[in-house]
């Protein structure tokens, strides 16, 4: 499987893990070698994550082996794993919020310890920082939760990077630019390819498929728990990426609709002036229209999505004026976004709730209904939709959020950057069904980092500094005008 000449610094042979009636690996081989980055894509519940789990390990196999630097781990475990270099960006960010930068630095880092540990890991992470994001602006006392989910994801790779007494060896980063703008972005992709070119090795897991085709060496595609192409990424396309991983059939259908949609503007859904906007530029969206938010992240777009959500509960209206009741798809789902305690179906059904009673009693077969039509609509793959909401992988949590705003009565719907972490072919499925809801007359207010999107919208705002400083017709819609905008002094 391995690429000739190069050296092995790990291998899992006929890795099995089940849960329950679900076998999230089937049988996978999988290696990566020195100064390699192997990209690894599959769709949602692919069994990507639970593979990454066997590498950290965090989960133990119940079949199957482990070898590192040739030596067998009958007995792998989390700590052997840290020993060995091994480190790992989860899509769920793990930094803890109410502590500084420094602070999260250290808990990586225990040999930080006695007179002058803040400064030393102060200076850690801001030498990381400076070195993969030069333009970042965190400062390492700032506390998590004051930062924006981009600038968290920033510390969170850099503060895998960081060396102390441990070697570093293989850095596993999985969905690490999904709350990233383009920019941020590339910087990061681009110290990815300086690490591997020093020796060092990757596994890149992402379902951007442009970024795993131009940065990793090799891609592997999992299936249904198994591996089921590993090639040269010279020997990828998009297409055979999509083609493998089982998407072909929806892209071109898609494709052929995006051209096609044109519609009739109906009533003032959404009037909004961000707080910071001098001039008299407002955001204006009608029924049937989708409108995109655009810029560098953390720019100022989720909070007036946030202002918008919170003016459609109040009567005074200011500088937002709301028409129609209103749901928000968050962009942090583990904070914002999911109730963890709940199973899938209450998840799905909580927007609901007015539809799904009886009596003054919500009726269980009304909400299993809901949420088994959400199921076939975007494919939430569970066997059973009773159970809780972490049971899903990444991706289909995020569809499960999906299904509760466009499940529900709401006219008009925000989004924040909803796309983290949903496979190529899901993707797909729900932009084809939020231009359904359109011409339906449903207003979508869509905050996205992933440029490609803003071609299903109809405007798009673009935002620096908390001001909307351009406003473009789907036409006018290039990456260069978006991040030429992105650089222009507000108004
Ligand atoms: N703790 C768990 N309990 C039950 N089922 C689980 C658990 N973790 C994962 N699974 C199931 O195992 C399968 C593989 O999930 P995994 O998270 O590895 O997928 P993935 O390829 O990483 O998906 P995504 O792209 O959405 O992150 C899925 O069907 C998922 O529902």
């Amino acid at each position: 499987m391995l690429a000739d000449n190069r050296n092995t610094f790990i291998k899992l042979h006929d890795a099995e893990k089940h849960f329950g009636a679900v076998r999230a690996l089937d049988g996978v081989d999988f290696a990566v070698g020195r100064g390699e980055c192997v990209g690894l894509v599959g769709h949602n519940g692919a069994g990507k994550s639970t593979l990454v789990h066997m590498v950290v390990g965090t989960m133990q196999l119940d079949r199957g082996g482990i070898v590192i630097s040739d030596i067998a781990e009958d007995n792998y475990t989390v700590g052997r794993g840290k020993n060995l270099g091994i480190r790992c960006v989860f899509q769920e960010l793990s930094l803890c919020p109410n502590l500084s930068v420094a602070e999260n630095t250290r808990i990586n880092h225990p040999s930080l310890r006695g007179f002058g540990w803040h400064r030393r890991a102060a200076a850690l992470i801001g030498a990381k920082l400076d070195e993969i994001f030069p333009d970042h602006g965190i400062d390492a006392s700032d506390i998590v939760s004051d930062l924006s989910l981009g600038r968290r994801q920033m510390v969170e790779v850099a503060r895998a990077f960081t060396v102390s007494e441990n070697p570093l060896n293989l850095v596993i980063l999985d969905e690490p630019t999904s709350s990233l703008d383009a920019h941020t972005a590339g910087q990061l992709l681009a110290f990815v390819r300086r690490f591997v070119a020093g020796g060092g090795s990757c596994i890149l897991i992402s379902h951007v498929l442009g970024e795993v085709l131009q940065n990793a060496d090799r891609i592997v595609v999992m299936r249904d728990g198994k591996v089921v192409a590993a090639d040269s990424a010279k020997a990828f396309d998009r297409d055979r990426l999509v083609a493998t991983m089982g998407g072909a059939e929806r892209r071109e259908k898609v494709t052929a609709e995006v051209q096609a949609d044109e519609m009739a503007v109906g009533a003032l859904r959404v009037r909004a002036r961000a707080a910071r906007q001098r001039d008299g530029t407002e955001l204006i969206a009608h029924a049937g229209e989708i409108i995109g938010l655009a810029g560098l992240a953390g720019h100022g777009q989720t909070d007036l999505l946030l202002d918008i959500y919170r003016a459609a509960s109040r009567r005074r209206k200011t500088r937002v004026e709301v028409t129609a009741p209103v749901a928000l798809v968050a962009g942090d789902r583990q904070s914002d976004g999911i109730f963890p305690q709940w199973s899938i179906a209450k998840n799905i059904g909580i927007r609901s709730l007015s539809r799904l009673r009886k009596g003054l009693l919500i009726s269980a077969k009304k909400e299993a209904e809901l949420a088994q039509v959400w199921q076939k609509r975007i494919n939430i793959r569970t066997p059973d939709l009773n159970n809780n909401i972490l049971s899903l992988s990444g991706g289909n949590q995020q569809k499960a959020l999906f299904a509760r705003a466009l499940g529900s009565d709401a006219d008009i719907i925000l989004m924040d950057d909803p796309m983290r972490g949903v496979d190529i072919g899901t993707k797909l499925e729900v932009y084809e069904l939020i231009r359904q809801e359109a011409r339906k007359g449903r207003t979508f207010v869509w905050y996205t980092t992933e440029t490609e999107e803003l071609d299903n919208c109809d405007h798009i705002y673009v935002f620096k500094g908390g001001h909307i400083v351009a406003n473009l017709r789907r036409e006018e819609l290039t990456e260069e005008k978006i991040i030429q905008s992105s650089f222009e002094e507000a108004r």
